[in-house]
C-alpha cells in the first residue's frame, strides 16, 4: 500500500491563521467602476414625502433604494466586474458540485459580487497558480489549485478539484456548503513559473495533485511534451482513465510485460490494473484530463496508478522514463513532483519555509538517489 498518497498535501504550506482579517472583509475587497450612484438620503426623503410620511412606507423605501443603490453600485459600467488585489478576500457562489468520487468533487464558483480575483493572472503566462478559500468561522485559509477552464466555462467562472479529507477543517467546510452559498477566496499565488524554454516533462501526481499537472498540460509549448504519472488510491478516482504507454503497447502488439515489471504489477488477468481499459464512462477528472490531451495532439500521456490494484508508481519505473525521456541536447527537462505532502517528501523531500515564504528545499527523497538524466525536480 502506498502509505505516501494518504498524507495531505499542503499541510506544510498551508498559511497559518488568518487573525489579522477582520470577519466582514468583503466590503473592504469590493472596488466600484461606476459613477457614483445616487445618495440613499435623498432619495429617501423625496420617497417619504411621496408616501405621505408612513414610518412603515419610508422603511420600505429605504429598503428598495438601498438595494437599488447596491445594484447600480456593483454592476454599473454594463457589468464591468472589478479586479481585486491577490490580497483581498472576494466573495464566490457555489455554482455546481460535481462528484467525481466518493471522497472528490469539483466545485464551479462565480463572483457574488461586481468583483472577482484576477482571471488574467490566474491563468495566463507560465504560471501555475492557486487561490486561498476561507473558513469563516475558525478563520484559516488553505491553498486549492484552479484547473485550467474547459470549453463550456463562463469566463468568470473558476473550477476546483477538492478532496474532502477526513475531519479536514476547510476541505470539510467546502463539501458541505449547499449550491448557491458563498464563499470567500483569494488570489491568484503563484506557486510555480514554467521556464520559458521547457521541452520535456515528466509529472508524478499524487491524487489532486492532477490539478496542477493540467495546468502544466495546458501552458505546454508546441514543442514539448509531457507524460503525467498519476497515482490515486482508488479506482474511483480516476474511472474510465486508460493508460497510454499500455494502451499504445497493446494496440502496436508488443508484449506490456516490461512496462508491468517496471511499475510491479501483476498480470493476472481478474485483476484491473493500470492497463485496463475500462471502458467505463470517466469521470470529470478524466474526462478534463483527457479533453486537455485531444488539445496536445499526442504531446501529453497519461498512465494512471491504483493503490487499491496494487500497482504504483515505482523507483525503477521513474528511473527508466528519465533514461528514455534524457537527451543529449540542451534542453530544459523538468521532473515535477505534485500531491500531498508525504507524496511530495517520499519522492522529493519536504518542502521548506524560509523567510515567511514556502520554498523548494534540498531534494530528498527517492529522486536523490537516482541518476535525472538533467531533469530539474520541482516540488509543487
Ligand atoms: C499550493 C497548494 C495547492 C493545493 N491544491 C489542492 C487542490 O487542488 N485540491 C485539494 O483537494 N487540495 C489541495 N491542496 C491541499 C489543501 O490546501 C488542504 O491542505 C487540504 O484540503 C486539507 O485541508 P483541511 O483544512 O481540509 O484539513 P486539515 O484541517 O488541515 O487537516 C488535514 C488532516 O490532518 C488531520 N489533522 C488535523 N489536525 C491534526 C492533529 N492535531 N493531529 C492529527 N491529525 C490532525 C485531519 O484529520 C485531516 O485528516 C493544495 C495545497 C497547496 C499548498
Amino acid at each position: 500500500m502506498n502509505t505516501a498518497t494518504k498524507c495531505i498535501r499542503g499541510n506544510i504550506a498551508r498559511p497559518t491563521r488568518l487573525c489579522s482579517i477582520p470577519l466582514q472583509v468583503s466590503c473592504c475587497t469590493r472596488r466600484y467602476t461606476s459613477a457614483p450612484a445616487p445618495k440613499p438620503e435623498s432619495g429617501r426623503r423625496e420617497q417619504a414625502r411621496r408616501a405621505g410620511g408612513s414610518y412603515t412606507s419610508i422603511l420600505a423605501t429605504l429598503a428598495v433604494s438601498a438595494t437599488a443603490g447596491w445594484a447600480i453600485h456593483e454592476y454599473t459600467d454594463a457589468g464591468t466586474p472589478s479586479v481585486a488585489k491577490p490580497a483581498d478576500f472576494v466573495r464566490y457562489a457555489v455554482v455546481k458540485k460535481e462528484e467525481v468520487s466518493s471522497t472528490c468533487s469539483i466545485f464551479t464558483l462565480k463572483p457574488a459580487a461586481g468583483t472577482l480575483i484576477d482571471m488574467d493572472g490566474l491563468y495566463e503566462g507560465r504560471a501555475i497558480t492557486s487561490v486561498q478559500f476561507k473558513q469563516p468561522q475558525l478563520q484559516i485559509a488553505r491553498a486549492y489549485t484552479v484547473l485550467p477552464p474547459v470549453e463550456e466555462q463562463d469566463p468568470h467562472e473558476l473550477r476546483f478539484l477538492i478532496r474532502k479529507e477526513k475531519n479536514g477543517e476547510v476541505s470539510g467546510y467546502l463539501h458541505r456548503l449547499p449550491l448557491g452559498a458563498e464563499v470567500e477566496l483569494r488570489g491568484p499565488s503563484v506557486d510555480y513559473v514554467l521556464p520559458e524554454n521547457m521541452r520535456k516533462v515528466i509529472f508524478l501526481a499524487g491524487g489532486t495533485g492532477i490539478a496542477p499537472a493540467m495546468q502544466v498540460a495546458s501552458k505546454l509549448g508546441q514543442e514539448g511534451d509531457m507524460h503525467i504519472l498519476w497515482a490515486t488510491r482508488h479506482r474511483e478516482d480516476c474511472e474510465g482513465g486508460v493508460s497510454d504507454t499500455v494502451a499504445a503497447q497493446e494496440a502496436s502488439g508488443w508484449s506490456t510485460l516490461g512496462w508491468r515489471s517496471l511499475f510491479g504489477i501483476a498480470s493476472s488477468d481478474d485483476r484491473r490494473d493500470v492497463s485496463a481499459a475500462t471502458g467505463q464512462d470517466a469521470n470529470a477528472s478524466v474526462a478534463q484530463l483527457e479533453a486537455l490531451k485531444q488539445t496536445r495532439n499526442g504531446a501529453v500521456k497519461v498512465d494512471y496508478f491504483v493503490d487499491d490494484e496494487g500497482s504504483f508508481v515505482t523507483p525503477k519505473g521513474v528511473t527508466e522514463l528519465l533514461r528514455r525521456n534524457g537527451s543529449e541536447r540542451d534542453e530544459c527537462r523538468l521532473l515535477i513532483v505534485s500531491g500531498p505532502e508525504g507524496f511530495v517528501k517520499y519522492w522529493a523531500g519536504p518542502k521548506q519555509w524560509s523567510g515567511g515564504r514556502e520554498v523548494q528545499g534540498p531534494l530528498g527523497g527517492v529522486l536523490s538517489g537516482l541518476n535525472l538524466h538533467g531533469h530539474q525536480v520541482i516540488k509543487l
